[in-house]
């Protein structure tokens, strides 16, 4: 079966902040991030995106930069020999009442038929508490790294069995070595 990996965007793949990233030039990679999906990709992971970006519906970005930010992230792991797999955002504010915006799991289950395969047990890396709700909601692995929000996250009341790790580079070395 499909080796599928999902990882939520800020704060695990690249630098979030409170200002939101509202521009490509904002959109810098965390330590390791890049060569982590590389690593992945290279070892038969399909490594998949599901990003709240709320900013959208702010007016604090547009689509289009949007797109140019996941070009960006496209073509650094291209460069070190990976490739990015489905990437899904959910652009809607928080009163929306959409069925994409974590933690509801909308964007996972896209991903997962996307893919053909269930969302039982496959991994769902994030910094925030609504990352682990989402994958709990239906039956995935909540992971969480401690860049980002994830520190803070940490010290809240986790889903049971979330997994805990420094950081993306980290969740690759486990699951690439074991
Ligand atoms: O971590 P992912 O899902 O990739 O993206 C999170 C971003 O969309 C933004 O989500 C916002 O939350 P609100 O959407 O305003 O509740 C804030 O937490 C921002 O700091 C953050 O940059
Ligand atoms: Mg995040
Ligand atoms: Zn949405």
């Amino acid at each position: 079966m499909l080796k599928l990996l999902i990882l939520d965007r800020d704060g695990v793949i690249n630098y979030d902040s409170d200002a939101y990233i509202k521009s490509v030039a904002e959109w810098i990679p965390l330590p390791g991030s890049i060569e982590a999906i590389a690593q992945l990709s290279k070892a038969g992971w399909t490594v998949a995106i599901a990003t709240n970006q709320s900013g959208i519906a702010r007016g604090y970005y547009d689509i289009a930069t949007l797109d140019a930010m996941h070009a960006r992230l496209r073509t650094l792991v291209a460069e070190q020999g990976g490739e990015v797999g489905l990437v899904v955002y959910c652009p809607h504010g928080p009163d929306e009442g959409c069925d994409c915006r974590k933690p509801k799991p909308g964007m996972l289950k896209i991903i997962a038929e996307h893919y053909k395969v269930p969302l039982a047990g496959i991994w769902f890396v994030g910094d925030s508490l609504g990352d682990l709700e989402a994958a709990k909601a239906v039956d995935s692995q909540p992971v969480l790294v401690k860049t980002g929000k994830g520190e803070k996250t940490q010290a809240k009341n986790l889903p049971v069995g979330t997994l805990i790790f420094d950081d993306l580079a980290a969740v690759a070395a486990e699951l690439i070595n074991n």
